[in-house]
C-alpha cells in the first residue's frame, strides 16, 4: 500500500496507508460514529465536500453491495455516486465477507476517484475535531494540494438533478424539492400511497399542481438555497402540507423568517437521542448535518418540535395552526434506526386532511 498523509489546517500531520484511489483530495473533515452503514454514509449527497472520519475501529469487511433497481431508482444506495471527498478509517479489512457484497470498499472507491486513507488514529483525531470543531483538511498522495472549503460553495446546485422526474401512482400528488435526496426518501414516499414529482432545487414548484410538499436533506450551508428559500416562502403563505428533513428543515427556518448556524462538529451518527417537545417521549435517531436552525429566532408561530437530548439544539421545527413540520434527523434512516419512519404516514394524513378539507 502506498503512504499518504491526512493535513488539517491546525498543523496536524498523520501518517497512514492509502486504499481506493491514490490521489490527493482536500474538504471539511468531520467524522461520524456509526458502526455500520458506510455504503449508505458514502452515497448520501450531504456529504458532498467532506472528507468522513469513521470512528468504528474496523471498516470495509462486510464489502460494498452490487446494485438493483427499484422504480428506476436505486434499491442498495442513496444516490447514484459516492460524494464523500475522502475516507478516513484506523483499519481498513482488505478481506470482505457478506452474502450480499459483490466488491471491496477500496474497488468502490477507486471507481469514483475517491482516496482513502487507512492507519490513522481516528480517535486521537475524533478529540481533536471535538475540540476544535469541524476542520478543513486534505488526503495527500503524490501531489499537494490547497485547502479547500466547501461551505463556500453551492453544493446543492452540484448533486440536485437536472429535470423533473416522476414516480409513482398514488392518489396524493408530493412535490420533492430534491436538494441532494437520499433516495430512502423517495423510497419512503413509494411504500406509501403518493405519486411523487421530484424536481430540481430552484425549480418554481409553486406553479405546479400538488397536494403537499416534500424538502429533502442535502450539502453545505442552507443559507445557499436562496432560490429553494423564495419559492418556500410563497407555499407558506398557503395551507397544502409541508414536510422538511434535514437540510429542507433548515431549509423551512429560514423561509419562516428564522436562522441557522453552524454546530462545533455536528451530529453523525445512528443513536442520536430526541425528545419531542411537549411530551416525554424520545426517540433514537439517524443523523447527519453540520448546522441547525436557531429556535429563538424563529416568529412565534412556529415552535421547535423536536429537541437533541445531548446538546439541546433544536432536531425540527412545527407551525402552530398549520400542517408544515420538519426533522433535523432523518427518519428514513439508511443506515441507522426505523423508529421515526412513522413521520412520513403523519405527513400524509395531514395531506388526506387537507385534500378532504378543500
Ligand atoms: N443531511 C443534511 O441534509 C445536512 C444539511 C446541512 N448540509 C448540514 O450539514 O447541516
Amino acid at each position: 500500500m502506498n503512504q499518504v498523509k491526512l493535513i488539517l489546517e491546525d498543523g496536524t500531520e498523520l501518517e497512514g496507508e492509502s486504499f481506493g484511489a491514490y490521489t490527493s483530495a482536500a474538504g471539511e473533515v468531520v467524522f461520524s460514529t456509526a458502526m455500520t452503514g458506510y455504503p449508505e454514509n458514502l452515497t448520501d449527497p450531504s456529504f458532498a465536500g467532506q472528507i468522513l472520519v469513521l470512528t468504528y475501529p474496523m471498516v470495509g469487511n462486510y464489502g460494498v453491495p452490487g446494485e438493483e433497481l427499484y422504480e428506476s431508482i436505486s434499491r442498495i444506495f442513496e444516490s447514484d455516486k459516492v460524494h464523500v471527498a475522502g475516507l478516513v478509517v484506523n483499519y481498513y479489512s482488505q478481506e470482505h465477507s457478506h452474502w450480499h457484497a459483490a466488491k471491496s470498499l477500496g474497488d468502490w472507491l477507486k471507481e469514483y476517484n475517491i482516496p482513502g486513507i487507512c492507519g490513522v488514529d481516528t480517535r486521537l483525531l475524533t478529540k481533536k475535531l471535538r475540540e476544535k470543531g469541524a476542520l478543513l483538511g486534505k488526503i495527500v498522495a503524490e501531489e499537494d494540494i490547497p485547502m479547500h472549503d466547501p461551505n463556500l460553495e453551492n453544493l446543492v446546485a452540484q448533486v440536485s438533478p437536472a429535470g423533473v422526474q416522476h414516480y409513482g401512482h398514488g392518489q396524493h400528488k408530493i412535490v420533492l424539492v430534491d436538494c441532494g435526496t437520499k433516495t430512502n426518501i423517495i423510497r419512503c414516499f413509494l411504500e406509501r400511497d403518493v405519486e411523487l414529482i421530484r424536481v430540481p432545487w430552484d425549480y418554481d414548484f409553486t406553479q405546479l399542481d400538488y397536494d403537499g410538499l416534500f424538502l429533502s436533506n442535502g450539502p453545505g450551508d442552507p443559507k445557499m438555497c436562496q432560490a429553494t428559500i423564495k419559492h418556500l416562502q410563497k407555499a407558506l403563505q398557503q395551507d397544502k402540507p409541508i414536510f422538511g428533513i434535514c437540510l429542507g428543515s433548515q431549509l423551512m427556518g429560514l423561509a419562516a423568517g428564522g436562522d441557522t448556524f453552524k454546530l462545533k462538529y455536528g451530529h453523525r451518527s445512528h443513536n442520536q437521542p430526541v425528545k419531542r417537545t411537549g411530551t416525554q417521549r424520545s426517540y433514537i435517531t439517524s443523523q447527519n448535518h453540520g448546522f441547525a436552525v436557531d429556535p429563538k429566532t424563529l416568529p412565534s408561530e412556529w415552535t421547535m418540535l423536536f429537541e437533541n437530548l445531548n446538546d439541546g439544539t433544536c432536531e425540527g421545527i412545527q407551525h402552530q395552526t398549520k400542517p408544515f413540520f420538519s426533522t433535523q434527523f432523518h427518519p428514513e434512516a439508511a443506515g441507522g434506526p426505523q423508529d421515526t419512519e412513522f413521520l412520513f404516514d403523519d405527513f400524509l394524513k395531514a395531506v388526506a386532511a387537507y385534500k378532504a378539507a378543500q
